[in-house]
Formats: structure tokens, C-alpha cells, sequence
């Protein structure tokens, strides 16, 4: 028997962000491996008209928790959920339930943040710092209270190269800034906050990193310990591989890609793409709740859970592995490869897409650029193009494809809607699109080195079983099989498209694929025609390649006659 399962028999257990990605996954582990909890109490608000109930409902009906039906049949009866919105002093929860949390809570695993790049500072600073230190505050009138498990994001201290398991200060104090929030205008924290934020990407880092410091200075004697994810991708195993349910990270960037919309995009190729599975999270946080609450560290520990530093894969393997025709030679994956300086400025000087007439120099610049494998195996429906994944470093270049591979396309297209009396919006999407991949862009040009130094201690901790059942050691991952599982349930459980379908978007990826080559070698006739009419030296170049064709053709005519 685990030694973990068994810890959290019996035990009454608090989560918030439960209707989140990383929410969910926790719950059904939990309801899983422990089908003897006491109760799971959910801190929930309503949405999109839905009461807490039907929320409730939708995720247990949901395939995610179709293996927790057979062991622990009751299981709704074990989720109370319990209204709250964190946006609110004392998150408005009433009395009585307030009474209930407070009496009965053993564990505490505080998953809710707001995720946005782009959220105001007022709001992100209200979720991820003010109701941390609420909830902290909670926590501390919790007499049975055994572990707080607080969730952040390896990313907390992007402003670092590399970041110890450590909770680093930042420069202002978040009391002052919670404080400072609430008596200036929204204009005015719009001007200040990059001067608060500095060298942070975005407010979602910055106010990330805060939230530990409140961690750290309302611990008071709680045992606490701070969990560090770094980009958390699809399921790897548990309870099924592939299982993913928004669009943020790599989801939306997959479904841009698969369906044609995004072709290219400013990466660095040997960066390290640092995606840790949602399950392989979820077994940390539940180790680390039974560790904190049995062992009790004198201080609070942080766990970094990322995959760089003991299986990396970088954005090159990810697009090569995803791509429809690799070449498999790394180096012609970036712009720096000869062939790939040649095909740009090709690009530049003819305005379209040479390698696509002559498709055997597409072997030598493709790298992200090779057109994706899993979606050739398995394509997405009504693609707007054929995937491709052009992967360029430099500003210039990139520039260069969002016209011809991005806008230009989206233009023609919206042109095609007008003359047949619709409506347009391909532009609109496509700059949509486009400015959320510029919000991206900061993590995938960048690699990180994170010290998982307690991590590897929690693991040499556990026992062989307790490894087997809740593994987070990524080293066994093999990323070929992961990404091709996560586009597989991309495709099914964030695009519910049928696998039915797989033939007829196999044909359609045919058809897109001869338009294409059409419509290039077409733009390279008709602009070589007219470098012919101007230049006396394209005429000349011509007429030599026209007669050594010729010449080369006659000769092997005649030599065939004479062995004859
Ligand atoms: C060849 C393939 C190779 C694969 C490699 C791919 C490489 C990907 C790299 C990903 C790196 C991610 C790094 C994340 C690091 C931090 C991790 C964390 O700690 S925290 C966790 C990480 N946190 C996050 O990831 C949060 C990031 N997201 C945000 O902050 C916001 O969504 C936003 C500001 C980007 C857009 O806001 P706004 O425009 O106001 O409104 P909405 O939000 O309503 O969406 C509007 C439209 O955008 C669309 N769309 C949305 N997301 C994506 C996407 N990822 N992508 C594409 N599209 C996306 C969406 O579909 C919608 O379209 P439509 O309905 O109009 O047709
Ligand atoms: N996803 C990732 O790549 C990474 C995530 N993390 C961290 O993991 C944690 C979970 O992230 P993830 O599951 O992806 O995020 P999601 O956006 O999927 O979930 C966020 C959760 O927070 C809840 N929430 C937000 N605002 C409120 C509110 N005002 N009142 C009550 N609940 C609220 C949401 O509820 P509702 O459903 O009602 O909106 C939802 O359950 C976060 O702390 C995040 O920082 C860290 C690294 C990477």
C-alpha cells in the first residue's frame, strides 16, 4: 500500500483553483488513489450561468474522471463545494462555511491564480498576492491544519538565469504595493507599473513572485512548502495520456499550428522548451503535502518541477517532432544553416515561397520548418493552410514571415469573403493571434537553469511504491511519444473533433498541399517572366539554361541510340 494514499485517508482537504487545469487533475488523483478522503471542500464561484452545482457536475461527468467512478462510486457526495470569489474580502463565504473550513481542514493546496500576460495590475495583485495572504490568514485559524501547499510558477524569477529552490525578496515590499492599490486610480497604476515590474515579462510573473514573498513572511508556524511548475502540459499517463482542457501555453499555439493559421514563429530553436505534464505536477504536490505534513521542515521548502535540467527538449525537437517532413539534420533548423541564409533571402528577393517550387531545397531550410509529423498521422480539421512551423531567432526574419506567411494569407483571405458577400475577420483573428504569440515569445527564446535539489530529496524519501504511484521523475518520459499523445488529445478534448474525420482532413491537407505548389510555381513563372522582359542578364541566364538542357538532352539521346 502507498504510503501517500494512505496519508490522505480520512483527511479533510481544501483546494482553490479546482475547476482550473491543474484543479482538476489534482482531484481526481486525489479521488483516485484515495478513494477513503474525507471530504474534498472546492472554493468556487459561479460562471458563464452555470451554479456551483453544475460546474461541479460537469467536471465529474467529463472523461477526466471516468476511472474515479469505479473506485470511488460516491464520489459526489465527497466534493462540497463552496462559494467564494477570492476577488472578495474574506472571500465572501459565508458564516457557516467558513465555520466548517476553518473546524475541519487538514490540507490546504492553494492552486487559483489569475494566468493572464495581460491582466491589469489591481486584479492580479487582488488573486495572487492580497487572497494568498487571506487565505494564509485562514490558515492560521485552522486547529487540524497539517500542510499549506501554496502554488506558484518556476517562472516566478524569470528575471534570473538560474534560480535556486530559494524565496528570492523583490525589490518592493507587497504590503506596500497591496496597500498603494488601494487608494491610486487606475490611470496611475497603468503608469507606475513598469516601473514596478522592471525586468519581470509580464504582471503574471511579477505578481507570482510577490505571492511567494507573502508566503514567506505570513508563514507564521505553518507548515508550508511552495511548488514551483514550469510550463504544464497535457497528461503524460494519469489517468489516461494526452488529457489537456484550455488553450493556454503550448495549447493554443498547437491549435494555431495544426490548423495552418500560425506558420512561423520568432523561437530559438536550441532554447529549452521546459514542459512538465499536468500528472507528473499533480504526484509532486500530493508527495509534497503527505512530506510537509509528516516531516514538518524547520523552514519552508520550494520544489521546482521542470523537465530542462533532467530530460530536456528544446523548441527544435518539439517542431521537429510535430512536423510532417524532418529532414532530421538539427542544424538546418535555423536561420544561421547556409541553405537557410539562401532560401531567406530568396524569400526576399522573389517574394514568395521558393522552397515550395523546388521542394528539394525544403529538405535543407526546414527545421521548426519542417511541416509537422503528428499532423500528417493526425490531422486537424478544415485546416486554413498547411501546417508548417518556420522557426527564426532573428527579429527581422520574423517580421519578414508574419507578412508573407501570416497577414498576406489573411488579407487574400478576407478579400475572398468580401466578394462573396461575407463577413471578414481573418485579419482581425490573425492579429489577435499574433499578439498573443508576441506574449509568448519571451519563454521560448530564453532557457532557465532551476536547482531540484529538494525535489530529488523528496524522491529519494519516498518508497519504491510510493515512486511508482506518484511519479514525478521525468527523466522516463520520452518526449517523441508525449508530444505525439499531447496533439492527439488537443485534437480530441480542447477541438472535440472526431477521429472519424481523420481521412477526409488527410485529403483536404492534399488538396491545400497542391494549391500551394500551384499557386507558387505560378507567382515564380509569372515573376520570372517579367525579370526577363527587363533584364537583358536574366534573358542571357536563361537562354544558357535553356540550350544546356537542350545540349545535356541531345546527348542522351544520342548516347542511348548508339549503345543501341
Ligand atoms: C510546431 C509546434 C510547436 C509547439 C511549440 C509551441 C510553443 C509554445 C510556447 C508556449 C510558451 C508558454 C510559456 C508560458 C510560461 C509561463 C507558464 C506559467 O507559469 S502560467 C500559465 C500560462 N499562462 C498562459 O499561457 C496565459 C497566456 N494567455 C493570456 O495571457 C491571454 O490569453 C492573452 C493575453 C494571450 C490573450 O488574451 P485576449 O486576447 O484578451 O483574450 P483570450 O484569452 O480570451 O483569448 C483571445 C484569443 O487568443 C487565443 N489564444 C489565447 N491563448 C492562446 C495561446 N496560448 N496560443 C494561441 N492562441 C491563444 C484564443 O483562442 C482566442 O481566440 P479567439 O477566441 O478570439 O478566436
Ligand atoms: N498552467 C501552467 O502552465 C502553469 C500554472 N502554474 C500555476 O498553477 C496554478 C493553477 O494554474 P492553472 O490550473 O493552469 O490555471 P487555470 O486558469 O486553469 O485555473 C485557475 C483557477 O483559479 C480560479 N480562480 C480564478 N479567479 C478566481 C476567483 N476570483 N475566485 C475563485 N477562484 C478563482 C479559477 O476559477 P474559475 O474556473 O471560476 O475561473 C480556476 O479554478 C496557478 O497558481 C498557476 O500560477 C504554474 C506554472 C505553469
Amino acid at each position: 500500500m502507498s504510503t501517500i494514499a494512505a496519508f490522505y485517508g480520512g483527511k479533510s482537504i481544501l483546494i482553490t483553483g479546482a475547476t482550473g487545469f491543474l484543479g482538476k487533475v489534482l482531484m481526481e488523483k486525489l479521488f483516485r488513489t484515495s478513494p477513503d478522503l474525507k471530504v474534498i471542500y472546492i472554493l468556487v464561484r459561479p460562471k458563464a450561468g452555470q451554479t456551483l452545482q453544475q460546474r461541479v457536475f460537469q467536471i465529474l461527468d467529463s472523461k477526466l474522471f471516468e476511472k474515479v467512478k469505479e473506485v470511488c462510486p460516491n464520489v459526489h457526495e465527497k466534493i462540497r463545494a463552496i462559494y467564494a470569489d477570492l476577488n472578495q474580502n474574506d472571500f465572501a463565504i459565508s458564516k457557516e462555511d467558513m465555520q466548517e473550513l476553518l473546524s475541519c481542514t487538514n490540507i490546504i493546496f492553494h492552486c487559483a491564480a489569475t494566468v493572464r500576460f495581460d491582466d491589469t495590475l489591481r486584479h492580479a495583485v487582488q488573486l495572487n498576492v492580497t487572497a494568498t495572504r487571506q487565505l494564509l490568514l485562514m490558515a492560521s485559524q485552522m486547529p487540524k491544519l497539517e500542510a499549506f501547499i501554496h502554488i506558484s510558477t518556476a517562472y516566478s524569477n524569470c528575471n534570473l538565469k538560474h534560480i535556486d529552490e530559494v524565496i528570492y525578496p523583490c525589490p518592493v515590499e507587497p504590503k506596500k504595493i497591496i496597500d498603494s492599490l488601494e487608494w491610486l486610480d487606475d490611470a496611475i497604476i497603468d503608469e507606475i507599473t513598469p516601473k514596478l515590474i522592471r525586468d519581470w515579462p509580464n504582471i503574471y510573473t511579477y505578481t507570482k513572485a510577490l505571492g511567494e514573498m507573502v508566503v514567506q513572511q505570513e508563514s507564521r508556524n505553518l507548515n508550508i512548502a511552495i511548488i514551483r511548475p514550469s510550463i504544464v502540459g497535457a497528461t503524460w499517463q494519469e489517468p489516461f495520456p494526452g488529457w489537456v482542457d484550455n488553450i493556454n501555453g503550448p495549447n493554443g499555439i498547437i491549435i494555431a499550428t495544426g490548423k495552418g493559421f500560425l506558420r512561423a514563429i520568432k523561437a530559438t530553436p536550441m532554447a529549452v522548451a521546459d514542459v512538465i505534464p499536468v500528472d507528473t505536477v499533480v504526484n509532486l504536490m500530493l508527495a509534497v503535502g503527505w512530506y510537509t505534513a509528516v516531516h514538518r521542515p524547520k523552514s519552508t521548502l520550494v520544489y521546482h518541477i521542470t523537465s530542462g535540467n533532467m530530460n530536456p527538449c528544446n523548441w527544435h525537437k518539439m517542431g521537429n517532432t510535430t512536423s510532417t517532413h524532418s529532414s532530421g539534420k538539427p542544424w538546418c533548423h535555423t536561420e544561421s544553416s547556409i541553405a537557410g541564409q539562401l532560401d531567406t533571402v530568396a524569400h526576399f528577393i522573389i517574394g514568395f515561397e521558393l522552397k515550395n517550387a523546388f521542394p528539394r531545397m525544403e529538405n535543407t531550410w526546414h527545421a521548426g520548418v519542417q511541416v509537422l509529423a503528428t499532423f500528417e498521422k493526425i490531422p486537424f480539421e478544415r485546416p486554413f493552410r498547411r501546417p508548417n512551423a518556420n522557426f527564426t531567432s532573428n527579429s527581422f526574419t520574423s517580421q519578414y514571415w508574419n507578412a508573407v506567411s501570416h497577414r498576406a494569407p489573411a488579407i487574400i483571405y478576407d478579400c475572398y469573403l468580401r466578394l462573396t458577400g461575407r463577413k471578414p475577420r481573418m485579419t482581425k483573428l490573425m492579429n489577435r493571434l499574433l499578439r498573443t504569440v508576441s506574449m509568448l515569445e519571451y519563454f521560448i527564446n530564453r532557457s532557465w537553469e532551476w536547482s531540484t535539489y529538494n525535489t530529488e530529496m523528496l524522491m529519494s524519501e519516498l518508497s519504491p511504491e510510493d515512486q511508482r504511484v506518484f511519479n514525478f521523475d521525468v527523466r522516463q518520459l520520452n518526449w517523441l511519444e508525449y508530444i505525439e499523445n499531447y496533439v492527439l488529445g488537443v485534437k480530441k478534448y480542447l477541438l472535440k473533433e472526431d477521429m472519424a474525420g481523420i481521412p477526409k482532413a488527410k485529403q483536404r491537407l492534399k488538396r491545400l498541399r497542391n494549391i500551394h505548389y500551384l499557386f507558387n510555381t505560378a507567382l515564380f513563372l509569372i515573376a520570372w517572366r517579367l525579370l526577363i522582359a527587363r533584364s537583358q542578364m536574366a534573358r542571357n541566364v536563361w537562354f544558357f539554361i535553356v540550350s544546356f538542357c537542350y545540349k545535356f538532352l541531345s546527348y542522351f539521346r544520342a548516347s542511348s541510340t548508339l549503345k543501341v
